[in-house]
This record gives structure tokens, sequence and C-alpha cells, in this order.
């Protein structure tokens, strides 16, 4: 191990190139894994991984060793050459662990698509939600809120999950919940009321699961997004809540489609078993009305669904630590979202610790576990064939469109 710079990296101090190897040797190969810096000042920190395996039984006969594979250092990894090409519209899902990271890594894509010239709209599908934090603004009220400082505009949403909520409760209970059961009954029609219990509306509305809120939020989103005045965004950065909800939210579009389809099944069999005495009941357009709109949501439910498998167009980006708790977790996210044919393509290793000439014993135990998770990354099924990008670790807390242009040149290159 080689290193010829300070311990603490910074914003405002330079710090110089270092490099640190470790060697790894089974049966028939040699693995050389180290940690790569060049330089480290206000404008520009970059560390690099560099990985290269020897296989012993690949030797060639001059018995010269062959070098098998030489992953390029970070500054090229990210392909966000690639992220911004085009106009057409790309959705970029950003999940993972609490606390790894996301916002920042969403909120720095945001403002780099933003300043490459897309207009773009950065959502919050997190019901705790830190964006107005992260851009240091206030972006609560659900309503789109312009963000002030890149080049071209950049739009925020908080969805706020308790209003997104009560407008689902609204329409369903006109149709489905209290407001039917009661007009059923009073009808004699009492067999359906039956069907209303499989439901489990009142269930689901008065302790909703996990990944409801976010998919009303990207139905929501999707409201937003069919009217015309947001057709000029060309990119849409979703922050969203930690990974259990996400994985719940992948199967919550399924299971509101097929409730809300048998609310509409039923509201039919309501419609032609009363057909004879419809005209009595003066809201009959009122319901009506609410039956649209749930028709509406189940329309933009099935959406959310198709947008979320969509290879051309969205791309979940999992974030990650140098953990092996957030790695662990990182690859069952992974497999749950390449199980339910989400594209997923990058992984972002957040907080690394850049190299240091005078690691104190906290600094290298700490440089220890993360090159051990590092490791583990790179022989784990499901993470080693992703584009890894490496985040280092700031001594600034990023807050604020300066600070997130600041990580964001670092991590998307
Ligand atoms: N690369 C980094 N260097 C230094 N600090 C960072 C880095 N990335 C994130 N942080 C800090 O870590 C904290 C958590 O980050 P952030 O809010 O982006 O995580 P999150 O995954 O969105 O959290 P949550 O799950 O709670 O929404 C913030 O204070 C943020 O400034």
């Amino acid at each position: 191990m080689a290193t010829t710079s300070c311990c603490v990296p910074s914003t405002s101090t330079t710090c110089s190139s270092s490099f640190s190897l470790r060697v790894k040797r089974n049966s028939n190969s040699i693995s050389f894994m180290g940690s790569l810096s060049f330089s480290s000042n206000a404008n520009s920190l970059s560390a690099g991984f560099v990985s290269l395996s020897i296989k012993q039984n690949h030797r060639p006969r001059n018995n010269t060793l062959q070098v098998r594979s030489v992953a390029a250092p970070s500054e090229a990894v990210a392909g966000f050459d690639e992220m911004v090409s085009g106009t057409q519209r790309k959705y970029y899902m950003l999940g993972g662990k609490g606390g790894v990271g996301k916002t920042s890594c969403a909120a720095s894509l945001a403002v780099k698509f933003a300043n490459s010239g897309h207009p773009t709209l950065v959502v919050s599908t997190d019901p705790a939600h830190s964006l107005s934090d992260s851009f240091a603004q206030d972006l609560t009220g659900g309503q789109l809120v312009p963000v002030e400082g890149p080049d071209c505009p950049l739009f925020a949403l908080e969805i706020n999950p308790e209003k997104a909520r009560e407008e689902f409760r609204s329409v369903t209970q006109k149709n489905g919940g209290t407001g039917i059961k009661d007009f059923m009954d009073g009808m004699g029609l009492g067999m359906l009321v039956e069907q209303l219990g499989e439901l489990k509306l009142g269930e689901l509305l008065d302790t909703p699961p996990p990944g409801l809120d976010e998919a009303l939020a990207i139905s929501k989103v999707i409201q937003f997004l069919e009217s015309q005045e947001y057709n000029m965004f060309t990119r849409i950065v979703f922050d969203t809540a930690p990974t259990g909800h996400t994985l719940r939210l992948l199967s919550l579009p399924d299971f509101l489609d097929a409730s809300i389809g048998k609310i509409l099944k039923l509201r039919q069999k309501i419609t032609s078993a009363t057909s004879a005495i419809k005209s009595v009941f003066g809201q009959e357009e009122t319901r009506e009305d609410a039956s649209d709109k749930l028709e509406r949501l189940r329309e933009r439910m099935v959406k959310v669904r198709e947008l979320f498998r969509d290879k051309d167009s969205t791309e979940f980006v999992i974030v990650t630590i140098p953990t092996v708790m957030a790695v662990n977790e990182s690859s069952r996210l992974s497999a749950s979202l390449k199980k339910e044919n989400v594209p997923v393509k990058r992984l972002i290793v957040n907080q690394l610790l850049p190299p240091s000439a005078s690691d104190c014993k906290f600094c290298a135990m700490k440089r220890k576990d993360q090159m051990r998770a590092l490791d583990i990354i790179q022989g784990d099924p499901e993470l080693s064939s992703l584009t890894m990008i490496q985040a280092p670790l700031v001594d600034v807390e990023i807050r604020g469109v300066p600070a997130l242009k600041f990580l964001g040149d670092i991590v998307w290159k």
C-alpha cells in the first residue's frame, strides 16, 4: 500500500495521489483490488477503484502473465453521456436502504440533467421527504415548485401522502365503501355486500401498507404528466422510499388494479340490478363522476406498472454504502427488481473514504470494512454485473444547488 496525502478528504484542501492494493489468491487466480485517488480539491475530487484479475490457468506459453480485466477508474463508469442523450422523456428511480444517500444522489442527478439542458422534474415519493432539506428550499405543498439555480428549468415535487390517500379514500368510498354498502343494504342487495369484504378496502385505507403512498404518489405524477403544461419535462428523477416500500410498491399496482377492477364490476352489477328504479336516485350523476375518477385511477395504476418495466424509458438506480449490511440489502433489492423485470443497470456505492496518507485508527478500520464490502459487491451475482459508480464521502453537508452540483459532477460522469 502506498499513500502520499492527508487523512481527511476536504473540499477546501488539496490532496494528491495515493494508491492502496490488496492481493487475494485462490486456486486458479490472483486478484488485485485497490483504491486509487488522483486529486481532491474544491473543484475536483476523484477516487477510483481498480481490480485486476490474473488467471493462472490462462497463462500464455511464454509464461508472461495475461491481464484478464481492468475496470476503468470511476471517472468513466457512470455513463452519464448515455443518460443525458436524447430528448425523449426518461425516468430515473433512485432507491436503496434508508440513509444511504438516495436523496442526495437523486437531487444531484436532477441538477446535472438541468444543467445539461434537460427541463427536469425531481419527485420525492418517500413519505418522509427530504428534498426540501437537500435543496435548502421549501418544496412542500404537493405542487411543483421551481428550484432556483440550474441553467434549465428544474422543478421539484414532494407528494403529500396524506392528501393523495385522502383523494383515493374519497373516490373508493363513493364507489365501494360505506356509500355503496348502505345503498345496497337499502336495496335488499345484501348478497353483493359480501364481495366488498374481499376487497379489504377499509383495512387498506385505515392502515395503508408500505408502498401505497408511493403508488399513489407515482400515479399522481403520471396525472401531472398527462397534462399539456408538463410536457416540457424530458427527465424525471424519483427519490423513492427505502427498499421495503419499493418492493411492496412493485406488487401494489397489481393489487390496486384488481381491487379497483372489482369495485367497478360491482358498480356495474348494482347499476343493472337497480336499473328499473335508477331514476329515483338524484345523486346518480355524482356516482357516475366518481366512477370515472376511479376508472382513471385504475388506468394510471396500469401505467405505473408499465412505467416500472419499460426498458426504453426507465431505469432503477440502486444506491448503497460500502457496509456488508447495505450491500446484502442491495443484492436482495436487485434480485427482486430483476424478478419483476424492472430495468437496473447502475449501482452507486456512496460515502467511500477517499485514500489518505495518514489514516487514524478509526479511518483505517473503516477503510478495511469498506474494502470488504467492495469485495462482496465484486463477488455478488446480483450486483457484480451492474455498473458500479463510486461516490466519495465528502466533508461538507450536501445542501443547496451548489453543493448538489459539486456532488453531481463527481458522481455522474
Ligand atoms: N457522499 C456523501 N458525502 C457526505 N455526506 C453524504 C454523502 N451522501 C449523503 N450524505 C449525507 O448523508 C445524509 C443522508 O443522505 P440522504 O438524505 O441523501 O439519504 P437518504 O438515503 O435519502 O435518506 P432517507 O432514507 O432517510 O431518505 C445527509 O446528511 C447527506 O448530506
